[in-house]
Protein backbone atom coordinates (compact mmCIF):
# COMPACT_ATOMS: atom_id res chain seq x y z
CA UNK A 1 0.00 0.00 0.00
CA UNK A 2 1.39 3.33 -0.92
CA UNK A 3 0.93 7.21 -0.77
CA UNK A 4 -0.30 8.59 -3.25
CA UNK A 5 0.25 12.41 -4.10
CA UNK A 6 -1.22 15.01 -6.27
CA UNK A 7 1.28 16.96 -7.90
CA UNK A 8 0.88 20.22 -10.08
CA UNK A 9 3.32 22.20 -12.74
CA UNK A 10 5.14 25.26 -11.60
CA UNK A 11 3.04 28.10 -13.06
CA UNK A 12 6.58 28.95 -14.76
CA UNK A 13 5.71 26.11 -16.66
CA UNK A 14 8.75 23.94 -15.85
CA UNK A 15 8.64 21.31 -12.86
CA UNK A 16 6.81 20.90 -9.98
CA UNK A 17 5.49 23.66 -7.52
CA UNK A 18 7.12 24.15 -4.71
CA UNK A 19 3.77 23.27 -2.76
CA UNK A 20 4.03 19.88 -4.74
CA UNK A 21 7.85 19.57 -3.77
CA UNK A 22 6.50 20.19 -0.25
CA UNK A 23 3.88 17.68 -0.25
CA UNK A 24 5.96 14.96 -1.66
CA UNK A 25 8.49 15.64 1.37
CA UNK A 26 5.74 15.51 4.04
CA UNK A 27 4.23 12.31 2.16
CA UNK A 28 7.83 10.46 2.75
CA UNK A 29 6.83 10.97 7.10
CA UNK A 30 3.69 8.46 6.21
CA UNK A 31 3.70 4.60 6.29
CA UNK A 32 3.26 3.18 3.09
CA UNK A 33 5.61 1.01 1.17
CA UNK A 34 6.68 4.27 -1.45
CA UNK A 35 5.38 7.06 -2.56
CA UNK A 36 3.72 7.93 -6.33
CA UNK A 37 2.05 10.85 -7.78
CA UNK A 38 -0.55 11.78 -9.37
CA UNK A 39 -0.21 14.86 -11.98
CA UNK A 40 -2.97 16.92 -12.46
CA UNK A 41 -3.26 20.18 -14.65
CA UNK A 42 -1.05 19.30 -17.27
CA UNK A 43 -1.85 16.41 -19.97
CA UNK A 44 0.40 14.21 -21.02
CA UNK A 45 3.79 13.37 -20.12
CA UNK A 46 5.09 15.83 -17.28
CA UNK A 47 8.09 17.69 -18.35
CA UNK A 48 11.65 16.60 -18.03
CA UNK A 49 12.49 19.12 -14.93
CA UNK A 50 9.17 17.85 -13.23
CA UNK A 51 10.06 13.98 -13.81
CA UNK A 52 13.53 14.87 -12.35
CA UNK A 53 12.06 16.23 -9.34
CA UNK A 54 9.45 13.06 -9.05
CA UNK A 55 12.72 10.94 -9.21
CA UNK A 56 14.71 13.44 -6.24
CA UNK A 57 11.51 12.60 -4.15
CA UNK A 58 11.36 9.13 -4.21
CA UNK A 59 8.39 8.73 -6.35
CA UNK A 60 7.53 5.17 -8.07
CA UNK A 61 5.06 5.88 -10.32
CA UNK A 62 3.59 9.22 -11.75
CA UNK A 63 -0.09 8.45 -13.31
CA UNK A 64 -0.76 10.96 -15.98
CA UNK A 65 -4.10 11.65 -18.32
CA UNK A 66 -3.94 11.76 -21.71
CA UNK A 67 -7.47 13.91 -21.61
CA UNK A 68 -7.48 16.69 -23.19
CA UNK A 69 -10.25 18.07 -21.17
CA UNK A 70 -8.63 18.33 -18.37
CA UNK A 71 -5.46 21.01 -19.29
CA UNK A 72 -8.49 23.46 -17.29
CA UNK A 73 -9.27 22.67 -13.82
CA UNK A 74 -12.53 20.95 -13.38
CA UNK A 75 -12.54 19.88 -9.70
CA UNK A 76 -14.53 16.87 -9.87
CA UNK A 77 -12.96 15.29 -13.49
CA UNK A 78 -9.49 15.92 -11.85
CA UNK A 79 -11.14 14.40 -8.34
CA UNK A 80 -11.55 11.48 -11.18
CA UNK A 81 -8.19 10.87 -12.58
CA UNK A 82 -7.18 11.25 -8.77
CA UNK A 83 -9.49 8.73 -7.38
CA UNK A 84 -8.47 6.47 -9.97
CA UNK A 85 -4.73 6.80 -9.76
CA UNK A 86 -5.57 5.92 -5.98
CA UNK A 87 -7.20 2.62 -6.71
CA UNK A 88 -4.94 1.22 -9.61
CA UNK A 89 -1.97 2.39 -7.60
CA UNK A 90 -3.36 0.77 -4.58
CA UNK A 91 -3.18 3.58 -2.80
CA UNK A 92 -3.94 3.80 1.44
CA UNK A 93 -2.82 7.37 1.97
CA UNK A 94 -3.85 10.31 -0.28
CA UNK A 95 -2.52 14.01 0.26
CA UNK A 96 -2.15 17.29 -1.78
CA UNK A 97 -0.81 20.79 -0.78
CA UNK A 98 -3.56 22.52 0.92
CA UNK A 99 -4.24 25.31 -1.55
CA UNK A 100 -7.85 26.15 -2.88
CA UNK A 101 -7.46 23.66 -5.44
CA UNK A 102 -5.78 20.99 -3.59
CA UNK A 103 -8.16 20.69 -1.24
CA UNK A 104 -11.36 20.77 -3.36
CA UNK A 105 -10.12 18.08 -5.32
CA UNK A 106 -9.35 16.00 -2.19
CA UNK A 107 -12.99 16.98 -0.45
CA UNK A 108 -14.79 15.60 -3.52
CA UNK A 109 -12.25 12.37 -3.45
CA UNK A 110 -13.36 12.06 0.01
CA UNK A 111 -17.20 12.62 -0.40
CA UNK A 112 -16.84 9.64 -2.59
CA UNK A 113 -15.27 7.72 -0.52
CA UNK A 114 -17.28 8.62 2.22
CA UNK A 115 -14.27 8.79 4.52
CA UNK A 116 -12.97 12.63 6.24
CA UNK A 117 -10.40 14.92 5.52
CA UNK A 118 -8.19 16.74 7.81
CA UNK A 119 -7.04 20.14 6.19
CA UNK A 120 -3.66 21.87 6.79
CA UNK A 121 -1.77 19.36 8.29
CA UNK A 122 1.91 20.61 9.53
CA UNK A 123 3.12 16.90 11.08
CA UNK A 124 3.00 13.72 12.18
CA UNK A 125 2.80 13.34 15.38
CA UNK A 126 3.00 9.64 16.32
CA UNK A 127 3.47 6.29 14.22
CA UNK A 128 0.87 3.74 15.91
CA UNK A 129 -2.03 4.80 15.62
CA UNK A 130 -1.42 7.54 13.27
CA UNK A 131 -2.24 10.91 14.46
CA UNK A 132 -1.25 14.29 12.40
CA UNK A 133 -0.99 17.77 13.47
CA UNK A 134 -3.09 20.31 11.29
CA UNK A 135 -3.79 24.13 11.94
CA UNK A 136 -7.29 25.30 12.50
CA UNK A 137 -8.57 28.80 13.70
CA UNK A 138 -5.88 30.89 11.01
CA UNK A 139 -3.09 28.62 12.17
CA UNK A 140 -3.76 29.75 15.95
CA UNK A 141 -4.79 26.42 17.19
CA UNK A 142 -2.90 23.15 16.03
CA UNK A 143 -5.18 20.43 16.43
CA UNK A 144 -3.91 16.55 16.92
CA UNK A 145 -6.20 13.98 14.87
CA UNK A 146 -6.36 10.49 14.01
CA UNK A 147 -5.44 9.82 10.41
CA UNK A 148 -6.90 6.03 8.60
CA UNK A 149 -6.91 3.49 10.46
CA UNK A 150 -10.69 2.73 9.19
CA UNK A 151 -9.32 0.63 6.76
CA UNK A 152 -9.87 2.85 3.84
CA UNK A 153 -7.76 5.48 1.56
CA UNK A 154 -7.03 7.96 4.57
CA UNK A 155 -6.97 11.74 2.53
CA UNK A 156 -6.06 15.09 4.05
CA UNK A 157 -4.46 18.13 3.35
CA UNK A 158 -0.76 19.67 3.69
CA UNK A 159 -0.28 23.50 4.76
CA UNK A 160 1.85 25.28 2.54
CA UNK A 161 5.28 25.97 3.98
CA UNK A 162 4.57 23.33 6.99
CA UNK A 163 7.35 20.98 5.52
CA UNK A 164 10.79 22.45 3.62
CA UNK A 165 11.29 20.59 0.42
CA UNK A 166 14.21 17.71 0.77
CA UNK A 167 14.73 15.12 -1.87
CA UNK A 168 14.69 11.58 -0.44
CA UNK A 169 17.64 9.40 0.37
CA UNK A 170 16.75 6.75 -2.40
CA UNK A 171 15.75 7.97 -5.72
CA UNK A 172 12.86 6.84 -7.24
CA UNK A 173 12.28 5.45 -10.77
CA UNK A 174 9.32 8.04 -11.88
CA UNK A 175 7.76 5.54 -14.15
CA UNK A 176 4.72 7.52 -16.08
CA UNK A 177 1.89 5.53 -16.69
CA UNK A 178 -1.91 6.59 -17.95
CA UNK A 179 -4.72 7.05 -15.78
CA UNK A 180 -8.02 5.94 -18.02
CA UNK A 181 -10.50 7.52 -15.69
CA UNK A 182 -14.17 7.73 -16.85
CA UNK A 183 -14.83 11.53 -17.13
CA UNK A 184 -18.68 12.58 -17.79
CA UNK A 185 -20.10 15.55 -18.67
CA UNK A 186 -21.82 16.48 -15.06
CA UNK A 187 -17.75 16.40 -13.99
CA UNK A 188 -16.86 18.99 -16.30
CA UNK A 189 -19.66 21.06 -15.62
CA UNK A 190 -18.15 23.62 -13.18
CA UNK A 191 -14.89 24.32 -15.37
CA UNK A 192 -12.34 26.85 -15.20
CA UNK A 193 -13.36 28.75 -18.73
CA UNK A 194 -10.83 31.46 -19.07
CA UNK A 195 -7.53 32.45 -17.42
CA UNK A 196 -7.09 36.56 -17.02
CA UNK A 197 -3.51 37.95 -15.44
CA UNK A 198 -3.30 39.10 -12.24
CA UNK A 199 -3.39 43.42 -11.89
CA UNK A 200 -1.76 44.88 -9.40
CA UNK A 201 1.44 42.96 -8.95
CA UNK A 202 3.50 40.00 -8.35
CA UNK A 203 3.48 38.31 -4.81
CA UNK A 204 6.53 36.30 -5.54
CA UNK A 205 9.32 38.30 -4.31
CA UNK A 206 7.51 38.14 -1.05
CA UNK A 207 6.63 34.65 -0.74
CA UNK A 208 9.98 33.58 -1.71
CA UNK A 209 11.94 36.24 -0.11
CA UNK A 210 14.64 34.93 2.94
CA UNK A 211 14.52 37.89 4.97
CA UNK A 212 11.01 40.02 5.39
CA UNK A 213 10.54 43.52 7.14
CA UNK A 214 6.67 44.05 7.56
CA UNK A 215 5.76 47.37 8.41
CA UNK A 216 2.08 47.61 10.06
CA UNK A 217 -0.21 50.72 11.11
CA UNK A 218 2.62 51.06 13.52
CA UNK A 219 4.59 52.82 10.71
CA UNK A 220 2.74 56.05 10.49
CA UNK A 221 1.23 57.09 7.15
CA UNK A 222 1.88 56.58 3.55
CA UNK A 223 5.20 58.19 3.09
CA UNK A 224 7.22 56.82 6.23
CA UNK A 225 8.73 53.61 4.39
CA UNK A 226 11.37 54.54 3.30
CA UNK A 227 13.52 53.09 6.54
CA UNK A 228 11.32 49.86 6.26
CA UNK A 229 12.52 49.64 2.31
CA UNK A 230 16.04 50.75 2.98
CA UNK A 231 16.55 47.87 5.43
CA UNK A 232 14.80 45.14 3.36
CA UNK A 233 16.73 46.35 0.51
CA UNK A 234 20.19 46.02 2.72
CA UNK A 235 19.38 42.44 4.11
CA UNK A 236 18.16 41.39 0.26
CA UNK A 237 14.87 40.68 1.24
CA UNK A 238 11.17 42.06 0.73
CA UNK A 239 8.77 44.37 2.33
CA UNK A 240 5.64 42.76 3.73
CA UNK A 241 2.98 44.82 5.36
CA UNK A 242 -0.41 43.84 7.48
CA UNK A 243 -3.86 44.89 6.23
CA UNK A 244 -4.43 48.06 7.79
CA UNK A 245 -2.00 49.33 5.64
CA UNK A 246 -3.41 47.99 2.41
CA UNK A 247 -7.07 49.12 3.30
CA UNK A 248 -5.74 52.45 3.86
CA UNK A 249 -4.24 52.56 0.80
CA UNK A 250 -0.49 52.66 1.54
CA UNK A 251 0.73 49.76 0.17
CA UNK A 252 -0.30 47.97 -2.50
CA UNK A 253 -2.61 44.61 -1.57
CA UNK A 254 0.48 41.88 -3.19
CA UNK A 255 2.38 42.78 -0.28
CA UNK A 256 -0.31 42.03 2.22
CA UNK A 257 0.43 38.88 5.05
CA UNK A 258 -2.09 37.21 6.49
CA UNK A 259 -5.26 35.02 6.16
CA UNK A 260 -6.49 37.41 3.10
CA UNK A 261 -2.67 37.79 1.99
CA UNK A 262 0.14 36.02 1.47
CA UNK A 263 1.19 33.24 3.69
CA UNK A 264 5.60 33.50 4.21
CA UNK A 265 7.87 31.53 5.57
CA UNK A 266 11.18 33.46 5.59
CA UNK A 267 14.20 32.53 7.98
CA UNK A 268 13.86 36.27 9.43
CA UNK A 269 10.32 38.28 9.69
CA UNK A 270 10.94 41.77 10.84
CA UNK A 271 7.75 42.70 12.04
CA UNK A 272 7.92 47.17 12.89
CA UNK A 273 4.57 47.86 14.15
CA UNK A 274 2.64 45.64 14.19
CA UNK A 275 0.12 44.31 16.63
CA UNK A 276 0.31 40.57 15.61
CA UNK A 277 -3.42 39.75 15.26
CA UNK A 278 -4.31 36.32 14.54
CA UNK A 279 -5.06 37.27 10.59
CA UNK A 280 -2.03 38.86 10.42
CA UNK A 281 -0.55 35.95 12.42
CA UNK A 282 -1.82 33.23 10.54
CA UNK A 283 0.10 34.14 7.67
CA UNK A 284 3.51 34.48 9.24
CA UNK A 285 4.08 31.67 11.85
CA UNK A 286 5.54 29.58 9.94
CA UNK A 287 8.73 32.08 10.01
CA UNK A 288 12.07 30.50 11.37
CA UNK A 289 12.59 33.43 13.32
CA UNK A 290 10.46 36.67 14.16
CA UNK A 291 11.46 39.71 15.69
CA UNK A 292 8.70 42.06 16.85
CA UNK A 293 10.04 45.85 17.17
CA UNK A 294 7.10 47.64 19.02
CA UNK A 295 6.35 50.22 20.97
CA UNK A 296 3.71 48.56 23.03
CA UNK A 297 5.75 45.27 25.15
CA UNK A 298 1.72 43.36 25.37
CA UNK A 299 1.53 43.60 21.66
CA UNK A 300 0.58 39.82 20.50
CA UNK A 301 3.39 40.61 17.96
CA UNK A 302 5.71 40.89 20.98
CA UNK A 303 4.66 38.06 23.02
CA UNK A 304 4.55 35.46 20.22
CA UNK A 305 8.06 36.43 18.74
CA UNK A 306 11.47 35.03 19.73
CA UNK A 307 12.86 38.30 19.96
CA UNK A 308 11.59 41.69 20.33
CA UNK A 309 12.68 45.55 20.58
CA UNK A 310 10.30 47.84 22.80
CA UNK A 311 10.60 51.15 20.72
CA UNK A 312 9.80 53.30 18.09
CA UNK A 313 10.29 51.38 15.08
CA UNK A 314 11.64 55.17 13.36
CA UNK A 315 14.20 55.00 15.70
CA UNK A 316 15.36 51.00 16.00
CA UNK A 317 15.38 50.72 12.29
CA UNK A 318 17.96 53.89 11.74
CA UNK A 319 20.02 52.49 14.12
CA UNK A 320 20.10 48.78 12.50
CA UNK A 321 20.90 50.39 9.23
CA UNK A 322 23.82 52.03 11.00
CA UNK A 323 25.12 49.35 12.83
CA UNK A 324 24.77 47.11 9.50
CA UNK A 325 26.59 50.03 7.92
C1 LIG B 1 -11.68 38.45 7.95
C2 LIG B 1 -10.44 39.24 8.30
C3 LIG B 1 -9.29 39.01 7.58
C4 LIG B 1 -8.12 39.71 7.89
N1 LIG B 1 -6.98 39.45 7.18
C5 LIG B 1 -5.85 40.07 7.54
C6 LIG B 1 -4.62 39.79 6.88
O1 LIG B 1 -4.56 39.01 5.94
N2 LIG B 1 -3.52 40.42 7.30
C7 LIG B 1 -3.52 41.32 8.33
O2 LIG B 1 -2.46 41.87 8.65
N3 LIG B 1 -4.66 41.62 8.96
C8 LIG B 1 -5.82 41.04 8.59
N4 LIG B 1 -6.98 41.38 9.22
C9 LIG B 1 -6.97 42.55 10.13
C10 LIG B 1 -6.46 42.24 11.52
O3 LIG B 1 -7.52 41.78 12.32
C11 LIG B 1 -5.85 43.50 12.17
O4 LIG B 1 -6.82 44.51 12.18
C12 LIG B 1 -4.60 44.02 11.45
O5 LIG B 1 -3.68 42.97 11.24
C13 LIG B 1 -3.94 45.08 12.34
O6 LIG B 1 -2.93 45.70 11.61
P1 LIG B 1 -1.73 46.39 12.38
O7 LIG B 1 -1.07 45.42 13.27
O8 LIG B 1 -0.90 47.06 11.34
O9 LIG B 1 -2.47 47.56 13.17
P2 LIG B 1 -2.78 47.73 14.71
O10 LIG B 1 -3.53 46.58 15.25
O11 LIG B 1 -3.37 49.07 14.86
O12 LIG B 1 -1.36 47.70 15.41
C14 LIG B 1 -0.38 48.68 15.26
C15 LIG B 1 0.79 48.31 16.16
O13 LIG B 1 1.84 49.23 15.96
C16 LIG B 1 2.40 49.55 17.24
N5 LIG B 1 3.03 50.86 17.06
C17 LIG B 1 2.43 52.08 16.97
N6 LIG B 1 3.35 53.03 16.74
C18 LIG B 1 4.56 52.41 16.68
C19 LIG B 1 5.89 52.84 16.44
N7 LIG B 1 6.18 54.14 16.19
N8 LIG B 1 6.87 51.94 16.47
C20 LIG B 1 6.62 50.62 16.72
N9 LIG B 1 5.37 50.14 16.95
C21 LIG B 1 4.37 51.03 16.90
C22 LIG B 1 1.25 49.49 18.20
O14 LIG B 1 1.70 49.27 19.53
C23 LIG B 1 0.46 48.30 17.65
O15 LIG B 1 0.89 47.09 18.25
C24 LIG B 1 -8.14 40.69 8.92
C25 LIG B 1 -9.31 40.89 9.64
C26 LIG B 1 -10.45 40.18 9.33
C27 LIG B 1 -11.69 40.43 10.14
Amino acid sequence: MSVLVVVEPDESGNGLSVVSQETLTFARQLPGEGVDAVFVGSVGDPDEAALAQCREHGVGTVHVTDDARLERYAARAWAQVVETAAETGGAAYLVAGGTPRGNEVLAHVAAARGVPMPCNVVAVVQDEPLEVERQVVGGAVLERVALGGGGGLAVASVAGHAVAPEPAGEPGEARVERVEAQIGDSDLAAQVVRVEEREGGDTSALTGADVVVGAGRGVGGADQFADVEQLASRLGGAVGVSRVVTSLGWRPHHEQVGQTGSRISPDLYLACGISGAIQHWAGCSSSRTIIAVNTDAEAPMVTKARYAVIGDMHEIIPAVLEELG
